[in-house]
């Protein structure tokens, strides 16, 4: 950690049901432990959204979505705005992750329109980059990542609009995650970026790492430098295990 307050993100991805308001429930009683370290916000499927928004008020939980088309209304069958997202209680927006850019072809171009479609609801973006296995077998790492900042943050980024979440590709759902060298080495170079694009902004924007987090490895990733938190799939469906995470922040 860099002296910045945590960040503990649980992307629910395509999972959950009305249902899963228990495990929600959980999360909020269980909010004001060990994990009060960090701020805690989960992102459920956008059916969710405003639901789990409700149920929060008065936690320090916070709800947020995954996705949102540029614009803020219009014939886009299918799809929802950041301003419905807002209105629905959500007070952030992951844009760009992966699952996204390969099932959707989403472009850098396109994931910075996103962002700058949440600030102009008001809302927070995690804007996610990450290499692929083969690129990371190439040794393109840096060169990836650096593109992929440099085409989907928008101009204008601050600590408190913006969020940058590392996830390579193959750390997700694998399993697998990098050493805390490998990362620290990633986080590095984003912050850097961060700086030289958004002089001091960027040296407090929050850099997430997402990735095969789990209780067991969470607070060997949470202690690397530039490390200011986590964006968590699978075992933020659970939560003890979210908790236990947010808990083992530095
Ligand atoms: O993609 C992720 C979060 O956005 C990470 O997913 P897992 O934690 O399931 O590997």
């Amino acid at each position: 950690m860099t002296g910045l307050r945590p960040l503990i993100a649980g992307n629910w991805k395509m999972n959950g049901l009305k249902a899963s308001a228990s495990e929600l429930g959980q999360m909020i009683a269980g909010a004001g432990g060990p994990a009060q370290k960090a701020d805690l916000l989960i992102c459920p499927p956008a059916t969710l959204v405003l639901a789990f928004a409700g149920a929060v008020q008065g936690s320090p939980l916070r709800i947020g979505a995954q996705d949102c088309h540029p614009n803020p209304s219009g014939a886009h069958t299918g799809d929802t705005s950041a301003e419905m997202l807002a209105d629905s209680g959500a007070t952030a927006i992951i844009v760009g992750h992966s699952e996204r850019r390969a099932d959707h072809g989403e472009t850098d171009a396109l994931v910075r329109q996103k962002a700058e479609a949440a600030w102009r609801a008001a809302l927070i973006a995690i804007v996610c980059v990450g290499e692929t296995q083969d690129q990371r077998d190439a040794g393109q790492t840096l060169e990836v990542v650096g593109r992929q900042l440099a085409g989907s943050l928008p101009d204008g980024a601050t600590a408190a609009n913006l969020v940058v979440a590392y996830e390579p590709v193959w750390a997700i759902g694998t399993g697998r995650t990098p050493t805390p060298k490998d990362v620290q080495d990633v986080h590095g170079f984003i912050r850097d970026q961060l700086t030289q694009r958004f002089s001091g902004e960027g040296a407090r924007i929050r850099i997430l790492y997402g990735g095969s987090v789990k209780p067991s490895n969470a607070a060997e990733l949470m202690a690397v430098p530039n490390v200011n938190g986590a964006l968590i799939g699978g075992a933020s469906l659970k939560a003890t295990d979210f908790l236990a995470i947010a808990g083992a922040v530095a």
